[in-house]
């Protein structure tokens, strides 16, 4: 073990899993077939690399790293800007890619204080101050979509990715909030006391990100990070 101990990285379990996978693995990463199986384990240490995962549910892994469970993690930009959890946001992985979007049916009339349902109040109570509408909020876990179908809403803010579900359900995508994608994010104290060890993680996969193209590289441990709370 490095003098600055193990790292501990907070991965996501479903959608973003496996491409968060990939990416370790392109970018050197010698990781057990263990972690890529459909296996029940939480916590995977790989003392080859140094490395513990913790697999958990994706909307928990700003909470993980925030408090110190995990040192990185990866989280969707659409989970960090409605979290707002107080982390950096090291590097954008450019992976699980979608966009949040404003989606309704293709009859839909302005009404006054429009109900709008979401499972991102936070990101969609913002976007509407700034567009300076009034509206009501009305938060549901999934199936998003039946909200204008039921008149339980007027329009959705939902992520939208190949618009397949948009369009199965006579949906019509209105505006794009925000484009999405994964980021790697860090613990603050983390960052100090574990700089070299994650230095040297983050520029191995800044590496494989870069030789993608496409980088929207945020300066990473070296340069200038962005910290992800609004409030901190
Ligand atoms: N088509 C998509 N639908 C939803 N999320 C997507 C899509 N494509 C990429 N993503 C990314 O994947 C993340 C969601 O992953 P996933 O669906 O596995 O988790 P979840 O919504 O928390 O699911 P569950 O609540 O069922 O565990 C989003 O935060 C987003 O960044
Ligand atoms: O544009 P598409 O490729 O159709 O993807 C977008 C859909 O995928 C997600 O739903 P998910 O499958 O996570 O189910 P959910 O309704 O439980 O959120 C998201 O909430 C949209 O409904």
């Amino acid at each position: 073990m490095g003098i600055e101990g193990r790292l501990t990285v907070a991965m996501p379990k479903g959608r973003i899993f496996s491409d968060a996978l990939t990416l370790l693995e392109e970018a050197g990463l010698n990781l057990p077939r263990e972690l890529a199986e459909d296996s029940r384990k939480l916590m995977v240490e790989v003392p080859a690399e140094d490395l513990s995962f913790l697999l958990v549910k994706p909307v928990d892994v700003p909470t993980c790293v925030e408090h110190g469970a995990a040192d990185l993690g990866v989280a969707g930009k659409d989970v960090l800007m409605e979290e707002d959890r107080d982390v950096y946001e090291l590097l954008d992985l450019q992976i699980s890619p979608c966009r949040l979007s404003l989606a309704g049916t293709p009859d839909w009339q302005p009404v006054l204080n429009p109900k709008v349902a979401t499972k991102y109040p936070r990101i969609a109570n913002r976007w509407f101050r700034e567009q300076g509408q009034q509206v009501e909020v009305i938060c549901l876990n999934g199936s998003v979509e039946l909200a204008p179908l039921t008149g339980l809403a007027d329009r959705i803010v939902d992520i939208v990715s190949t618009g397949q579900t948009l369009r199965e359900n006579g949906l019509v995508e209105l505006e794009e909030i925000t484009r999405v994608t994964s980021r790697l994010i860090a613990n603050r104290a983390s960052y100090r006391l574990k700089s070299r060890r994650i230095d040297r993680l983050y520029e191995r996969l800044a590496r494989v990100v870069m030789g993608k193209g496409d980088c929207d590289d945020r300066g990473g441990p070296s340069g200038a990070v962005v910290h992800t709370s609004e409030s901190g």
